[in-house]
This record gives C-alpha cells, sequence and structure tokens, in this order.
C-alpha cells in the first residue's frame, strides 16, 4: 500500500513507435517504460527527435497513433519553453482555468504559493518576469496533480541563475507531487541534477539510460557528476567540455 514500496507500475508505456515526416524516420521502432513517480531527462542533438517524441507523448500527434503501443495516464500536464499564459487573463485565472468554484481557487492560491508567486494572484502575465510566468506555467500544471509532467525545454529561455533556481523548484515540486517526468533538454548538467534516469536518443533511438544514482541535491563537484556528463557529452559527440568531437 506504501505508495514507493516495490513494484511501480509504468506510468508510460511506448513500444514500436515510428514517426516519419517525408522519407525521413525521426523515431525508430521506439521502446520506452517509465515508471509512476520517475523523473527521466531526454537529451539528443538538435534534430534528433526530442521534441517529437514528446509531442507523440502528449497526443498532441495525431499522425503517431496507431504504429504501436502508446500508453499514457489521462492526467497529464505540458510545460513548454514560453509558458504560454492566456495575456487576458490574471494568474489566478491562468492556473485555475477548467477548475470550477471555490475549491478550483483554493487549489489555485495553494499552487502559486508553492512556486512562490503568493500575493501575486491578481497580476497580469505582462506584469511578470520570464522566470515568474514559467513558475505559473508549472502551478497550472501542478494544480492538476498529473500522473506524467512533460516539460520541453522549459528552462531554456531563462537566464543561468534563474535556471538553478527553477532546478531546484521542480525538484522539490516532484518530491512532493511524484509525478512521473519527461524532461527535454539540451542541458547536460540541467539532466544529471534533477533527473532518476537519463535517455539520450540519436538516430531514431535511445542509444543511452543511464540510472543515475547520486543522491540529491546533486553536488556538481562529485567527481561521478563529471563521469556522467563526460559519458553523456561523449554520446552527443561532443569529446570533452565546450570541444566538438572531429
Ligand atoms: N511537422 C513536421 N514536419 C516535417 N518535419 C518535422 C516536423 N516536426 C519535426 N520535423 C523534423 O523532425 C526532426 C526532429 O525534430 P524535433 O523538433 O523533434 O527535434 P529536437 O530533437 O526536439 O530538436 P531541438 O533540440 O533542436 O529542439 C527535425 O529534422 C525536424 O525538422
Amino acid at each position: 500500500m506504501a505508495p514507493h514500496s516495490g513494484q511501480l507500475k509504468p506510468a508510460v508505456r511506448v513500444e514500436n513507435l515510428v514517426r516519419c515526416f517525408a522519407a525521413k524516420t525521426i523515431l525508430d521502432d521506439v521502446e520506452l517504460d517509465i515508471r509512476e513517480g520517475e523523473f527521466v531527462a531526454l537529451l539528443g542533438k538538435s534534430g534528433s527527435g526530442k521534441s517529437t517524441f514528446l509531442r507523440a507523448l502528449a497526443g498532441l500527434d495525431h499522425e503517431v497513433k496507431g504504429t504501436g503501443t502508446l500508453e499514457t495516464p489521462e492526467k497529464l500536464s505540458v510545460v513548454f519553453q514560453d509558458a504560454r499564459l492566456l495575456p487576458w487573463r490574471t494568474v489566478i485565472q491562468n492556473v485555475t482555468l477548467g477548475l470550477p468554484g471555490e475549491t478550483g481557487q483554493e487549489a489555485g492560491r495553494k499552487a502559486l504559493a508553492e512556486v512562490g508567486l503568493a500575493g501575486r494572484e491578481t497580476a497580469w502575465p505582462n506584469q511578470l518576469s520570464g522566470g515568474e510566468q514559467q513558475r505559473v506555467a508549472l502551478a497550472r500544471s501542478l494544480v492538476r496533480e498529473p500522473a506524467l509532467l512533460l516539460a520541453d525545454e522549459p528552462f531554456g529561455a531563462l537566464d543561468a541563475l534563474t535556471r538553478l533556481k527553477m532546478h531546484d523548484l521542480l525538484r522539490e515540486l516532484c518530491a512532493k507531487h511524484r509525478p512521473a517526468v519527461l524532461l527535454v533538454t539540451h542541458d547536460v548538467d540541467e539532466a544529471i541534477s534533477l533527473a532518476d534516469r537519463i535517455l539520450v536518443l540519436d538516430e531514431g533511438r535511445f542509444v543511452e539510460d543511464l540510472r543515475i544514482d547520486l543522491a540529491v541535491p546533486r553536488d556538481h563537484g562529485d567527481p561521478r557528476f563529471a563521469q556522467i556528463r563526460t559519458r553523456l557529452l561523449s554520446r552527443l559527440g561532443v569529446d570533452a567540455p565546450g570541444r566538438r568531437a572531429a
């Protein structure tokens, strides 16, 4: 009965997933299980198909259906690089959209407090910084208590310091709410900082599936952190930090 004991059933099950655009195969017979509460980061070179895969899981790609097994929970939320808030609605209205009554309002206020935006309920999106808008987007996702959170480069547009703060926030929120997560990112350190497991997509397949057993919060100075980084960079075709493989 304990939520984290023993056998966790998969929140996501993908088998034989194929996606082609014109003559080009982007996802080639992909297989993946993500367990309940598992935090998975997805790395890959630009154009390798990360967003295509996430869109398939989000149910946003109708062409992909019917090519294999694609089981995802009904309650899933998606966060993108841009917050995609409705500019004509206040912050609380954005968060509680579709959630009825005082219960919805209360849940919205609680979610905003959790992302550090208590007191900003009646602000308009354009009165918030980019980082604050992403906090609202996270609150909007988590207020629905999703079993699966799909995040496509959610911090890609933020400055380095804000990004680090958002890592802490996302880690805390996920530890508390325990959704399964698929985080698409270009940032190897972000992946190692946050994920239980890291996948690398290349040429239509997962070429790496690495479990990260380091304690959290992760110590970037830990030699094992550096080893994992080197291994992932090598998979991504980078032979040393900052240098491209020939
Ligand atoms: N709707 C589409 N029609 C045609 N080609 C597409 C479409 N969507 C994506 N592609 C192609 O599929 C490939 C994978 O795109 P995708 O956006 O999934 O890559 P990505 O790994 O997320 O890239 P990036 O890291 O640059 O965001 C690219 O070559 C892209 O041009």
